[in-house]
């Protein structure tokens, strides 16, 4: 007689042949059967790791900002913070996650950088609706997707939709009894710094609290925008690390491309207006 721990004795359920198990809620099954070397190189298994939780991760940020946006507009700030932190977390999440990245070499990486061909994080279609919701439109970005009509149409759609922060400068406008110009609105491309939209924020970062919400709201956005920053400083400086200058599978011209990025603001004013206080 063993005296071995033995789960059943205290009543765990030992038996899924009819119940739904952990693996069948998750689908492990097809997730764990998805790492599709194309390589030998043992490192290859590390980069598609990377890459897949990068976009899991990507996936629930989305989720959290539609639901926030959809909140935004319907006045339920509460939930909307709880949802930005989030988002934030989730940045985070991202920031820490190079590191585990970084032990890769550019010995290791060469070994298999042929075999992924012309395939590029460039045509990440998850990426680029976060950056399209966030404000940071560009059309151009929309054909390395043509090829899947599905997710061109779901990245056409989110350019027809107000982004996140128009939600908040329409609040914001409300709030203050203020009218932005039309051209504020812009939804085919990246929201332009606007002065009257700076002089809106002053108020509110002038007298905190006369509108706190809004105030919270504000630190929320760049916070947000902080954290997405040191998304791609963490980016460009792996790249750099392992590719050096060369021009990227996804035929930029690398890190010159990535670096030029590193200047795009989505909630200028909120930057601009730290220099007025
Ligand atoms: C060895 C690691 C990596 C290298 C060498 C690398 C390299 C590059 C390069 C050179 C570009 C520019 C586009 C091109 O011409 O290919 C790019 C873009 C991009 N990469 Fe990576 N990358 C790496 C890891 C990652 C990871 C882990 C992610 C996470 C999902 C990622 C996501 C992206 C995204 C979203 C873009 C588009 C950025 C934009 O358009 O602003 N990359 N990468
Ligand atoms: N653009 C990278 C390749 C790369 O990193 C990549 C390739 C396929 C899928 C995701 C990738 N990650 C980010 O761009 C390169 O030029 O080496």
């Amino acid at each position: 007689m063993t005296d071995a721990y033995d789960p059943a004795r205290e009543g765990a359920k030992m038996s899924f042949a009819e119940d739904m198990s952990y693996g069948d809620y998750l689908s492990l099954d097809p997730i764990l059967g998805a790492q599709n070397c194309q390589s030998d190189a043992h490192d290859e298994m590390l980069f598609i790791i990377q890459h897949q939780t990068s976009e899991l991760w990507m996936r629930l940020a989305l989720h959290e900002l539609s639901t926030a946006r959809d909140l935004l507009a319907a006045g339920q700030l509460s939930a909307v913070f709880k949802m930005l932190t989030r988002v934030s977390r989730i940045f985070d999440q991202l920031n820490n996650a190079w590191d585990v990245l970084r032990t890769m070499t550019p010995s290791e990486y060469t070994a298999f950088r042929d075999d992924l061909g012309a395939s590029s994080g460039f045509q990440s279609h998850q990426y680029r609706l976060i950056e399209f919701i966030l404000g940071n439109r560009n059309t151009a970005m929309l054909k390395v997707h043509e090829h899947r009509p599905e997710l061109h149409h779901m990245l056409q759609q989110e350019l027809g939709t107000p982004s996140l922060y128009h939600v908040v400068l329409r609040r914001l406008a409300s709030q203050l009894g203020l009218s932005f110009p039309d051209d504020t609105f812009r939804m085919d491309q990246p929201h332009a710094a606007s002065d009257l939209v700076m002089d809106a924020w002053a108020q509110i970062y002038q007298a905190p609290h006369d509108n706190w919400q809004f105030y919270e709201l504000a630190e929320k956005l760049v916070d947000l925008e902080d954290y997405f920053r040191r998304w791609r400083f963490n980016h460009v400086t792996t790249v750099e690390r392992i590719i050096g200058f060369k021009e990227g599978t996804g035929g930029t011209s690398g890190v010159k491309y990535l670096r030029r990025m590193l200047e795009v603001e989505l909630f200028p004013e909120l930057w601009n207006v730290r220099g007025r206080l």
